[in-house]
């Protein structure tokens, strides 16, 4: 493929994604022989202030032979008007072969969910339905967690509509030193890594299964977590392919479903319940998120979901009532303000809710 006329000698142009692509494409994979565009190797390319950052994500065996193609990639790049830096982390991840083992096999490898080293439990917060609170509550437990002295980190898995950058008032991308593994971000004792580092904030993100499947085991591997007490993945809403990938890769020691009390999100949520029954991954309980609505100028109380509706549905489901987490406009604030309200205001209400919730775990030994 040949490259788009460069517009040479003019210092205001702006390096656009297809240019930067064109590039890529004429680079060839040396192991496939086709395009490294073609083969699938380039993902979460993003062009943004004249910045060019991508992965390149690669078989852990032929990690060796892209090195100097990274080198080459990056200096083309480098030459194009336009670009004032470019960043490529090259990701290994395990040969494809011998295929996943998925349903488990005959060979005497062990098969299924592993645990990940160095980090001791891990806990996955979900919901059926978007928007009821699942990041919010995940990242005021992770940061609950941390102020108790725990040590805690925090996946966003939420492939769709990464959030915990924001609330964590994190910013810029992890760095990769080496180029095989990626350094997290930290923030309030929380350890914090999500996809939407690698991809730019306003994209629209297209995961495909597979490619998915290889960012979380990527996620979950090649982050230098350190050593945690606990890891927090906050999920995407749903029963898709990253539930699925997550618990068929990693013990899970225990799932939390976040829910609105409506009876729609509350349907969605059995559905959850259901998938991590299926999946053999315990429950550690339900939390009633927006449950009652608390005036902040009058402190008069409303039920705008109804109320209650979690607990009744915990009941029936013999599973835990963890919290009933009120709908206040604090709680917003501080996660939108990238402080969640464990943090500024640790001895609100709101934020004692949720502390409650983390002492709990932490009793219970599932923290
Ligand atoms: N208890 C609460 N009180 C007030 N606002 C809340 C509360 N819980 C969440 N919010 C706000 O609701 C919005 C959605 O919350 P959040 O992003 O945590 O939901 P989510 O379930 O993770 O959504 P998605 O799955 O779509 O990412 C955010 O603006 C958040 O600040």
């Amino acid at each position: 493929m040949s490259l788009p006329a460069k517009s040479r000698g003019n210092p205001k142009v702006s390096v656009t994604r297809e240019t930067v692509l064109a590039v890529l494409a004429d680079l060839k994979d040396p192991i496939s022989g086709t395009s490294i565009v073609e083969a699938g190797i380039v993902k979460a390319l993003t062009v943004e202030d004249s910045v060019v950052r991508f992965v390149m994500e690669v078989s852990g065996d032929h990690a060796a032979a892209y090195t100097t193609l990274k080198d080459t990639g990056e200096s083309q790049i480098k030459a194009l008007d336009g670009v004032k830096s470019v960043s490529i982390v090259l990701t290994a991840h395990s040969a494809p072969k011998p295929p996943p083992d998925l349903k488990g096999s005959r060979s005497s490898a062990p098969a299924g969910p592993q645990k990940v080293p160095g980090i001791d439990r891990i806990i996955a917060v979900a919901s059926g339905k978007g928007g009821v609170g699942k990041s919010t509550v995940a990242a005021n437990l992770a940061c609950a967690l941390a102020a108790e002295g725990r040590r805690v980190g925090l996946l966003d898995a939420d492939v769709y509509g990464p959030s915990q950058p924001r609330m964590l008032g994190v910013s810029g991308r992890p760095a990769s030193p080496d180029g095989k593994t990626i350094l997290p971000m930290r923030n309030y004792g929380v350890t914090m890594m999500s996809l939407g580092l690698m991809t730019n904030e306003d994209q629209a993100v297209v995961w495909r299964g597979p490619m998915l499947m290889g960012a979380l085991q990527q996620m979950l591997s090649q982050v230098q977590w350190g050593a945690l007490d606990v890891l927090i993945v906050d999920l995407p809403p749903g029963t898709g392919d990253v539930q699925m990938t997550l618990a068929q890769k990693a013990e899970l020691n225990g799932a939390i479903i976040v829910s609105t009390p409506q009876d729609i999100a509350l349907l969605d949520a059995r559905k959850g319940i259901d998938m991590f029954n299926q999946l053999g991954t315990p429950l550690i309980g339900m939390i009633e998120n927006m449950s009652t609505h608390i005036c902040s100028a009058c402190g008069h109380e409303e039920h705008l979901f109804g109320h209650g509706g979690v607990a009744a549905e915990a009941q029936k489901l013999d599973v835990p009532l963890l919290a009933e987490i009120p709908l206040h406009i604090d709680i917003r604030l501080a996660a939108d303000g990238g402080a969640p309200i464990v943090v500024s205001k640790p001895e609100s209400a709101q934020a004692l809710a949720f502390r409650k919730v983390a002492k709990d775990l932490i009793s219970q030994g599932h923290a």
